[in-house]
């Protein structure tokens, strides 16, 4: 599903105008879509009070009071300044034929249904004086709110407040979601978001172009991978997991556990003389492999048979790790194939000095590469791209351009983005997952679907969904170890969908 930013949703419109369908048209139609919902929320006899700006989004809101009034309901209209001679909004607010009161005197009562239509995609700065005000009365009065478009105050680009936000129960949009519906805060700040067609055709999407989605099967089913039934287990996708010594070998264990689960076919752990041995009494299915220097384990992955390697997890900040990983990106494709290499916690960390060797060494190397960080990893590579006065996507798609790799921004938000291309948003987050290790057993999961071939943008959106999946339908009490055991349920229930729609 595609996202919109405000600037690509005004082109939408502008494309739906230019092909016949005129503004007030749209203004009426998205009028009615709020109405929907206000009457499902209000019931029969709430006093409907609507706050309307001065641009379109306040257009919405005198549409809505036309339509509400000629019903006989209880309908009120507070407004900050007038909408512009000529404008769709002029017209609009020409259809409520009722007096509209000052922003200002807008006294919220508990009992109030209110309608936020301040402002939407048009937010040009912080909200202050009497908008500010008004939006303070609001959040503490209790009342019920049904927010059009964004709620106002709400970057519909960046989920962030700007001055202050309305917090809405309901928020009724039009066409396709924005960014700021899904990054925190604005995601908090939506309640439940209600998607209305109000007569824009998709046809559109074409001519816009946008590279922001909202993750979930429809961006990548159809890259799941099927294996064939002559296949063995090589050839369905081995991963290769590099552990730390004998005190932190947990994490790698994760990361393999979850990669098996996924689906690859052979998961060995390399790992040190004194782990390999304890990995040994902990493991069945996935094997073992020790090797003791940098350059032993570079020689056993240098024959090509594994497909995906997690660096990282539980491996041990320092120029160790630094050297091996770009040992691993320098290996020859011809001799060790086309490999896609997570990279995770521990290595994030060790290049925090020289982020552009690591960077230099993506963009030179035969293989594919994912960084996974979390906010805190994702500040030492990227200082500059780590202050939040852009938008989280950008500042991730700034990254991958940088660095030539699919980065995947951890958090409540998870953020998506390949090199000069898409931007996925991860919707289905829950709390659950910010326990210790889970972030190891995602990185487990991206390896698992890349090492099967799955493409590698598609692998990372995937894995962000199912992991998430897992973590609630777990529920409480989760840790990460039970993350891969709850991934066949997970699975089975998607493939299930699949069958359903076919
Ligand atoms: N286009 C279409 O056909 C359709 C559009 N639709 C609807 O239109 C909405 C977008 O409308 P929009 O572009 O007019 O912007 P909107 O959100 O009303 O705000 C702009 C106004 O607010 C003002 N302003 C901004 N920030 C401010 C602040 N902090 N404090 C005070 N003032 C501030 C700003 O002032 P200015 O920056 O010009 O000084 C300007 O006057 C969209 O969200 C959807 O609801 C639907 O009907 C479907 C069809
Ligand atoms: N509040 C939250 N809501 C949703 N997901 C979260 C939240 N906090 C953390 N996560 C997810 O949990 C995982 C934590 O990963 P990470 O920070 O690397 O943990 P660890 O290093 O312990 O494995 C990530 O996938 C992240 O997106
Ligand atoms: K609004």
């Amino acid at each position: 599903m595609h996202l919109l930013s405000t600037q690509d949703m005004a082109r939408a419109d502008r494309l739906t105008i230019e092909n016949g369908v005129a503004g007030a048209k749209l203004m009426w139609n998205a009028a009615e879509a709020v109405a929907d919902t206000v009457r499902k929320v209000a019931g029969p006899d709430r006093p409907i009070r609507i706050l309307c700006g001065p641009g379109n989004n306040g257009g919405d809101g005198y549409a809505l009071g036309a339509i509400l009034a000629s019903e006989w309901r209880d309908v009120t209209i507070f407004a900050l300044g007038e909408p512009a001679p000529g404008s769709d909004a002029s017209w609009a607010l020409s259809k409520w034929n009722c007096p509209v009161g000052d922003l200002s005197d807008y006294r919220p009562a508990h009992s109030d249904l209110i309608v936020d239509a301040l402002f939407g995609a048009g937010l040009s700065r912080p909200l202050d004086g009497q908008a500010a005000a008004v939006v303070e009365r609001v959040n503490s009065s209790g009342a019920c709110v049904v927010a059009i478009d964004v709620p106002s105050g709400i970057g519909g680009d960046d989920g962030r407040i700007h001055g202050a936000a309305v917090r809405a129960d309901h928020t009724v949009t039009f066409f396709r979601g924005k960014p700021g519906h899904w990054l925190y805060p604005g995601r908090a700040h939506r309640g439940e978001l209600h998607l209305k067609d109000i007569g824009i055709d998709d046809s559109v999407l074409n001519g816009i172009g946008s590279r922001f989605r909202l993750n979930g099967p429809l961006l990548w089913n159809s890259e799941w991978p099927k294996p064939k039934e002559e296949t063995h287990k090589y050839e369905r996708g081995a991963v290769a997991v590099l552990s730390g010594n004998r005190l932190s070998t947990g994490a790698s264990r994760l990361s393999a556990r979850a990669a098996a689960r996924m689906g690859a076919g052979a998961v060995t752990i390399i790992a040190p003389k004194e782990a390999a041995s304890i990995h040994a009494a902990h493991l069945t299915a996935i094997m073992v492999h020790q090797a003791e220097e940098a350059d032993e384990v570079i020689e056993r992955l240098s024959d090509g048979r594994e497909r995906a390697v997690v660096a990282g997890p539980g491996y041990g900040v320092g120029a160790p790790l630094c050297d091996m990983v770009l040992g691993l990106l320098a290996l020859d494709r011809r001799t060790c194939g086309h490999r896609t290499t997570v990279l995770d916690a521990d290595v994030l960390t060790s290049f925090r000095d020289e982020p552009d060797v690591l960077f230099a060494a993506i963009r030179n190397s035969d293989h594919r590469v994912v960084l996974t960080p979390h906010d805190g990893e994702f500040a030492r590579l990227f200082p500059d791209l780590s202050s939040n006065d852009r938008p989280k996507t950008v500042r991730v798609a700034d990254a991958a351009d940088r660095s030539g790799a699919v980065v995947l921004l951890k958090g409540a938000d998870t953020v998506i983005a390949e090199p000069k291309g898409r931007i996925a948003i991860n919707p289905n987050g829950t709390p659950l997952l910010a326990t210790a290790g889970s972030g190891d057993v995602l990185a487990g999961m991206i390896a698992g679907l890349c090492a099967q071939s799955m493409p590698v943008f598609e692998a990372c959106c995937a894995a962000a969904w199912c992991h998430a999946e897992a973590g609630s339908s777990f529920g409480p009490g989760l840790i990460a170890d039970d993350l891969p055991e709850q991934l066949p349920d997970v699975l089975r229930r998607l493939h299930q969908r699949e069958g359903d729609k076919e």
